[in-house]
């Protein structure tokens, strides 16, 4: 799927337009994304040389105008040297939220951000999570913002409340300041569920996390570049 003659740019983004109704993918001289960096799979980023995709695909996104005023398709690139990231974890059911935010730190760091560089507030609970979540997300400094939390119900409905208000904060988070929160919260039955997903024979959500938070940062920053976002201090 990834085969190319060309040398690619892991920092760009595709983009597929439409002519007439086939979609397809642009003209042998775009680039095709891996969806994994190709340092991951053990081979060699292949660079193509002097295009003008290569001077776009050089920012974290490349998007080019459709001659044909056509839709065009935007597919967030996977790599995030570009971008900044802060993280919120809940210490509550810590035995399930460090090796989630290890998962995170991992997936940032095996798609080009050092974690050196990522800033991680701790709090409470999940039901704290949303505020400093906001607090990060407009502060202007995030390209995202990952939530990392595990509510396991318990014997009364405080399991529903803390969900809810985690779940709703979070995305009231994101919406109102315009830059991705990611919701890495599990909500569960058991612990075992919860450890499951913390590295366990489900794998690691903080992982997927860490790859969401940077292609929707990469789609938002591509739109934006097209004048069809808000930039972020306008939100
Ligand atoms: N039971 C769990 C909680 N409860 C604590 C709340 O999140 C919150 O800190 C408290 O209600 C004070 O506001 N938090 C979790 O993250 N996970 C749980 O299972
Ligand atoms: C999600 C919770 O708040 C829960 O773990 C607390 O347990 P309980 O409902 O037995 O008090």
């Amino acid at each position: 799927m990834f085969a190319s003659s060309h040398i690619f740019d892991p920092t760009a983004v595709l983009r597929t337009s439409s002519s007439s109704s086939q979609r397809r993918i642009l003209s042998s001289n775009h680039v095709i994304l891996p969806l994994i960096r190709p340092g991951v799979l053990g081979g060699q980023p292949l660079r193509k040389a002097g295009s003008k995709q290569q001077q776009d695909t050089r920012s974290a996104c490349r998007v080019s105008a459709s001659a044909s005023g056509q839709p065009s398709t935007y597919i967030g690139s996977l790599s995030s040297n570009s971008l900044k990231f802060g993280i919120v974890a809940a210490r509550f059911n810590e035995l399930v939220t460090k090796p989630l935010l290890e998962g995170v730190l991992e997936g940032l760091e095996r798609h080009g951000t050092p974690r050196e560089t990522v800033d991680v507030a701790w709090v409470p609970g999940s039901f704290e999570l949303p505020l400093i979540a906001k607090a990060m997300a407009k502060s202007g400094k995030y390209d995202a913002v990952i939530t990392v939390g595990a509510v396991v119900r318990g014997a009364t409905a405080h399991f529903d409340a803390v969900v809810s208000g985690a779940t709703s904060g979070v995305l009231n988070a994101s919406l109102d300041s315009g830059v991705p929160v990611i919701f890495c919260v599990m909500t569960t039955d058991t612990m075992e569920q919860a450890l499951d997903r913390a590295g366990g024979k489900s794998g690691n959500k903080g992982f997927e996390a860490a790859v969401t938070a940077i292609e929707t940062a990469n789609v938002l920053k591509a739109l934006g570049q097209q004048g069809l976002a808000k930039a972020r201090d306008a939100w």
